[in-house]
Parts: structure tokens; sequence; C-alpha cells
């Protein structure tokens, strides 16, 4: 199957297409969605920031409009990514998370690192580039392991406190420099919930753009130790039986598929697929 959605580096001087725009209220819509004809909403109130050409949806270009502020569009309103996640279609998510993070990355990288002067959109490529320092600057992508840990029919689940009330999820965190997934997943499990883990398997990985990860999913069975949660971090983890399980992740996300992956093959039923 081909996909509906490509990203490219489009020319901004060409006119058409489709447009979003993405303020800090997060993304324009109406009862038609959230990509607008280009040239109607570039008549709008907007006050535009930076316009970015994204890819190709359907062969149709799609642009991108930052916005410094969420502005009045008769008929519309605005709405943030994750909303977009949870109850759009997932290709237009795609689109969406794409664009907020060429726009958060795009805004973040103005002024040279190096230098402090201005930087140019390079053309025919998805970079900042400064002249004096010929120092160009890419979209930033964070690696993040994130992992089930497993003991027969148990699993381990956590709790952060910044996740909605009731749901467990997988342990999940940054790679720092040096370091290789298996070493990331260890140390964070380890900082986490103190448990040694063995038998790490890789199981797939997904963008997730809030604000700028591509995780890395893994299964790992249960080595030794006993929890104990990490101040701050985790407000509680616990083994929950397969049979048994808490509220759990959103549908879409590689946590849940890590946790459903497992919990159908201990049942025998059919495996779910990771969504993209
Ligand atoms: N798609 C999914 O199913 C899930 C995705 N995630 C994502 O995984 C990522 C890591 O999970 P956490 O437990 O929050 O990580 P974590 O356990 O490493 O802790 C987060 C802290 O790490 C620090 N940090 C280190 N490197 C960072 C970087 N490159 N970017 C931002 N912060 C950095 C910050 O102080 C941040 O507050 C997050 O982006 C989170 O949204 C987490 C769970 C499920
Ligand atoms: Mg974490
Ligand atoms: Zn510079």
């Amino acid at each position: 199957m081909t996909s509906r959605w490509t990203t490219a580096v489009l020319d901004t001087d060409q006119p058409g297409g489709w447009a979003v725009a993405r303020s800090p209220e997060g993304f324009l819509f109406d009862d038609n969605g959230a990509l607008f004809p280009r040239e109607w909403l570039k008549r709008q109130d907007l006050s535009i920031l930076a316009e970015h050409g994204i890819g190709h949806l359907d062969g149709e270009p799609v642009y991108l409009l930052e916005l410094h502020n969420a502005s009045e569009v008769p008929g519309c309103n605005w709405k943030g990514l994750r909303a977009f996640m949870l109850d759009g279609e997932h290709t237009i998510y795609k689109v969406l998370g794409y664009a907020a993070q060429i726009g958060t990355w795009a805004r973040e990288h103005r002024f040279c690192g190096n230098c402090g002067q201005a930087m140019t959109q390079v053309p025919r490529e998805r970079a900042m580039y400064c002249q004096p320092c010929d120092l160009r600057s890419y979209p930033r992508i964070s690696p993040s392991m994130i992992v089930l840990i497993t003991r027969g029919d148990e699993i381990l689940l956590a709790r952060s406190p910044r996740f909605v009330t009731g749901v467990y999820s997988t342990l999940a965190g940054f790679a720092e420099p040096g370091e290789s997934a298996e070493d990331c997943l260890i140390r964070e499990v380890r900082e986490e919930v103190q448990i040694e883990v063995q038998n790490i398997q890789y199981m797939g990985s997904q963008c997730w753009p809030f604000p700028h990860s591509m995780m890395l999913g893994f299964h790992a069975e249960y080595a030794g130790g006993e929890i104990v949660c990490q101040e701050d971090e985790i407000e509680d983890a616990q083994w929950f039986n397969v049979h048994d399980l808490p509220p759990l992740p959103a549908s879409k996300s590689i946590a849940r598929y890590l946790i459903d992956v497992y919990v159908a093959r201990r049942l025998g039923h059919a495996e779910p697929v990771l969504p993209g």
C-alpha cells in the first residue's frame, strides 16, 4: 500500500496547495478539518512567523504557516496535537505531527547557536543555515527507549504524576550521549524502578512528536530486584497480571502496542499492528 502522506521540502514561492496553521494554541480547524486552501488561509488575518513547504498529501502539496499567536478566524477554532491524535484521522495526525516538529525546530533555530546571528532556511533542504559559520542545523530528533518488562503472566507498568488518573504505562527515557540503545534501556529501568532485565528484544519504533522523540520499543524479561520507584518521576509501579490490567495508554501509542502484543501472545490471540 502506498502512503497517502510523504514529506518533502517544497518551494514556498510556488502558489496553491493546502496549508495548516499552527499557533501556541495548536492547529486551526473548521468543520472540514485542519487543512485549508493555502491561498485562502494566507488572506486571513494571521501573524505569520514562517512558512514551510512540508510534503504531499494524496499528491497535493502541503504547507505550514507557523504563527506568532492564535488569532480569530471566523468559523474556526484551535486544537492541540494530542487531541488530533486521540480523535482524528491517523494520516492527518501524521501530517500535523510532522508540521509541529518542523515548526518548533525552525522557530527555535532562527539564530545561530555558535555566533548568535540570524539563520536562513536552506532551499531544497530541511536545514537552517548560518553563512558566517557555515553551520547547518537539522530538525531535532531525540532517541528514547521504551520497554515492557515481563515476568511470565505478569508485566511491570508504572505511573508518572503527569499521566491521566489511573493510567499505567511502560517505562521510557531519553538516550544520553555515549549510550547504546541497550545501555540506555538498562539505565532507565534501574533509575525508575531499580529492576534488572535480560533478553532485551527490539519490537519496533514510532515517531512521537511530543516534542521530538524517536521511540525505540522493546520487550525485556525480569532478571532481579524489587520495585523501588524513582522519586518525582514514578508515582507508582506494580506487576499486573495479563488477565487483570489497569487503564492503559492510548491505542495508537507504541506503549500500548508493546503491552497488547505481549498480552496477545500470552492469551494466544492475534497480534496487533504497530501504528506508524
Ligand atoms: N509513544 C509512547 O507510547 C510513549 C512515549 N513517551 C515519550 O518518551 C519520551 C521519554 O519519556 P520520559 O519518561 O519523559 O523520559 P525520561 O525518563 O528520560 O525523563 C524526562 C526528562 O529527561 C530529561 N531529558 C533528557 N534528555 C532529553 C531530551 N532529549 N529531550 C527532552 N528531555 C530530556 C528532561 O529533564 C526530562 O524532563 C518522552 O518524549 C515521552 O513523551 C513516553 C511514554 C509512552
Ligand atoms: Mg521516564
Ligand atoms: Zn553562526
